[in-house]
């Protein structure tokens, strides 16, 4: 089976250039009309499916999108306390939030758990501690690792025999012990593969597995196949076909269903698909410096604010919305850090001219939320574009904030 067709690329309708003189340098901006229309899509891939929408809210935390979110029916997946109370200040019920960790202090599950979450079980000692904290009175999934191995790079594959999340799909034996003696409420089991997923194979082949795995827990409502779908970074990009694969993994799981006796819920837990394509870091170029190797564009950005191609080497499309039209010249794109922060290297762009607007595509997703203080820099604003108004949602950086947890001034 085959991946999707190239989509078009970048179909955003915001003024890019007019938010960043509206709202400054450097400054990431979000198209909400992207992120309804990819929701929109997967719901519509799975549609006659009793399917629930946990967005992976690590990919951005922004308020106003978690309010977008929750507006449009989605509901939310958070790995930390921090994110489990911004999902609840937006406005989420903790009901419909799950925690999903990953070898978190068991007070942290206790607190999530208090506070009304559903919790992702991702280890055997974790699976002894709740079943002798709560019994049978607390409902739980079981994070399964598949061993399989996908994703874009190898830092993003979470599923692999080698890999630290979830419960090797080897120990089942082991795990329904533990379920046995505390008499532990098992509701769902749960798998994540990876990020950046194109193929539709992998996919199957885990919800596979979980179907096998399942069998084994008699007592299921959920199957939860995470999150993983692979979207457009590159003009001309492959990407998972989510009709087909709604349609491949529908049937499946419907067959599963069937075997099962029971009608369960399948979850989702995307974050990139939701959020990637709506967002864009927008940089003013500060210094084009011609080198006899290389020509080179300073931005007033680095890797403090969209660390992806440097921790992952990921390609992140640039428009240079000053001079579009301009003749192609090769530069390498570089970041104001006292590091090697490389964006791009030999990409062709519009000549590029000091002072000239640059913009990063897919900044929605693990953009904002990865990004740092380092070098003392200040985190740029952000600002949604919804419903035909621009609304700043997050103020810039001053030194104020940066100062304030330091004890010595
Ligand atoms: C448990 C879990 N669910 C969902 C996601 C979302 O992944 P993606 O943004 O690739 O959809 C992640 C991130 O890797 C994850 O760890
Ligand atoms: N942060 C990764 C995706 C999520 C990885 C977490 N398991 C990226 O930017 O591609």
């Amino acid at each position: 089976m085959s991946s999707a067709e190239p989509t078009p690329f970048s179909t955003h309708q915001i003024d890019l250039a007019a938010l960043l003189e509206t709202y400054g340098s450097p400054l990431y901006a979000y198209d909400g009309a992207t992120i309804r229309r990819k929701a929109g899509e997967l719901k519509q891939a799975f549609d006659g499916i009793d399917l629930k929408i946990k967005y992976a809210c690590k990919a951005n935390t922004n308020l106003a999108i978690l309010r977008l979110m929750r507006e449009i029916g989605v509901e939310l997946d958070v790995v930390s306390p921090g994110e489990l109370e911004m999902g609840m200040i937006a406005g989420y019920n903790a009901s419909q939030i799950t925690f999903t960790p990953s070898g978190v202090p068991f007070e942290e599950v206790r607190s999530a758990v208090d506070a009304g979450a559903i919790v992702n079980v991702d280890s055997i000692p974790l699976l002894e501690w709740f079943g002798q904290t709560y019994g049978n009175t607390k409902p739980c999934l079981i994070r399964i690792k598949p061993n399989v191995a996908a994703g874009g790079n190898a830092k993003i594959m979470t599923a692999h025999a080698d890999s630290k999340f979830g419960i090797s799909v080897l120990m089942l034996d082991e795990v329904l012990e533990v379920v046995k003696k505390y008499d532990i409420k098992i509701v769902g089991l749960h798998q994540h593969t990876g990020s950046d997923i194109k193929d539709a194979e992998p996919f199957l082949k885990v919800a596979d597995i979980l179907f096998e795995a399942a069998k084994r827990f008699p007592d299921l409502e959920i199957i939860d196949l995470g999150g993983g779908f692979k979207v457009s970074y590159l003009p001309g990009d492959h990407v998972t076909d989510m009709e087909l694969l709604g349609k491949n993994i529908s049937e499946r799981f419907n067959t599963f269903c069937n075997e099962y006796g029971r009608k369960l819920q399948l979850w989702f837990e995307p974050g990139k698909f939701l959020v990637s394509e709506s967002g864009f870091l927008l940089v003013k170029t500060t210094v084009v410096k011609e080198d006899p190797a290389r020509n080179f564009v300073h931005v007033d950005s680095g890797l403090n604010h969209l660390i992806r191609p440097m921790m992952y080497g990921s390609y992140h499309h640039i428009l240079n919305i000053s001079n579009p039209g301009g003749p192609l010249k090769t530069y390498n794109v570089v970041g104001y850090i006292c590091e090697t922060d490389t964006f791009a290297t030999d990409r062709e762009l519009p000549e590029v001219r000091q002072g000239d607007v640059l913009a990063f595509l897919n900044a929605g997703a693990y953009g904002f939320t990865m990004s740092s203080n380092y070098n003392a820099r200040l985190r740029p604003a952000e600002v949604l574009v919804d419903n035909g108004n621009a609304r700043l949602v997050r103020r810039r950086e001053t030194l104020e904030d940066l100062l304030k947890t330091q004890m010595d001034i």
